[in-house]
């Protein structure tokens, strides 16, 4: 079944707003987390392609395509402009994820793509947002990414007459947005040696700085 994996990007220097102040380099975090993320995916062999929807230059494998976003408009309108592009690409499927999820563990990410359901949903590790949207077809529901987004995709779900499935993938419940999921991640780094090869050199250097 063709899927695409779609990864919307903000922006570095406008990226990470919620940790001002918890962390000097926040663009060079930002854009460090998404290299992860990519390298990340390149290593999921049931991936046909990978979509980036961003206005940012980011340099990836000839299996990334860049889809621009002009506006920035959230991660929503930009998840739903990579949706469109998958589409054009003939995706049956779409794997919706954030740049944010630095430790993204690719045999996490296989496991996620086995499970056959309309949609499939990884929480965040507080179990009240979304980390990713697994879309049988693309368009089952709208992405409806923000504050409470878990319970929103669920009654999207049954309201659309899907069958829905929550997965657990520790390494994608883990997105950076506040101080407290930074202490989380220098955590999960400390406790799984490898994987996130920027993000940790970057932590190292900030903590060395
Ligand atoms: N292309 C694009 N990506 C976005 C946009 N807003 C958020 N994203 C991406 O969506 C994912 C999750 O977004 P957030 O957790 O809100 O990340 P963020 O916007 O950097 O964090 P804050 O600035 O603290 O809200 C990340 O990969 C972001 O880069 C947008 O307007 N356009
Ligand atoms: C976008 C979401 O949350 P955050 O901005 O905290 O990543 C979400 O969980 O839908």
């Amino acid at each position: 079944m063709r899927t695409i994996a779609v990864l919307p990007v903000k922006s570095f220097g406008r990226a990470k707003q919620r940790l001002t102040g918890g962390f000097p380099d926040r663009p060079g975090l930002a854009a460090a987390m998404v290299a992860d993320v990519l390298d990340a995916l390149a290593q999921v062999p049931e991936l046909d392609q990978v979509i980036v929807v961003t206005a940012q230059a980011v340099s990836a494998d000839r299996r990334v395509t860049i889809v621009h976003d002009p506006v920035e408009a959230g991660q929503s309108a930009a998840a739903a402009r990579g949706i469109e592009a998958a589409l054009e690409r003939g995706a049956e499927r779409v794997l919706l994820v954030p740049g944010d999820c630095p430790t993204l563990d690719p045999r996490e990410v296989s496991a996620l793509l086995a499970i056959r359901a309309g949609v499939v949903i990884v929480p965040d590790r507080h179990g009240t947002g979304t980390n990713s949207l697994l879309l049988t077809p693309p368009t089952v529901i709208a992405p409806a990414f923000g504050e409470g987004s878990f319970a929103r995709h669920r009654g999207l779900a049954e309201a659309a007459g899907a069958s829905f499935h929550v997965a657990q993938a520790g390494s994608l419940e883990l997105d950076v947005d506040t101080r407290d999921d930074l202490a989380a991640l220098r955590r999960a780094l400390g406790a799984r040696p490898g994987g996130a090869v920027r993000t940790r050199a970057l932590l190292e250097e900030a903590a060395v700085a």
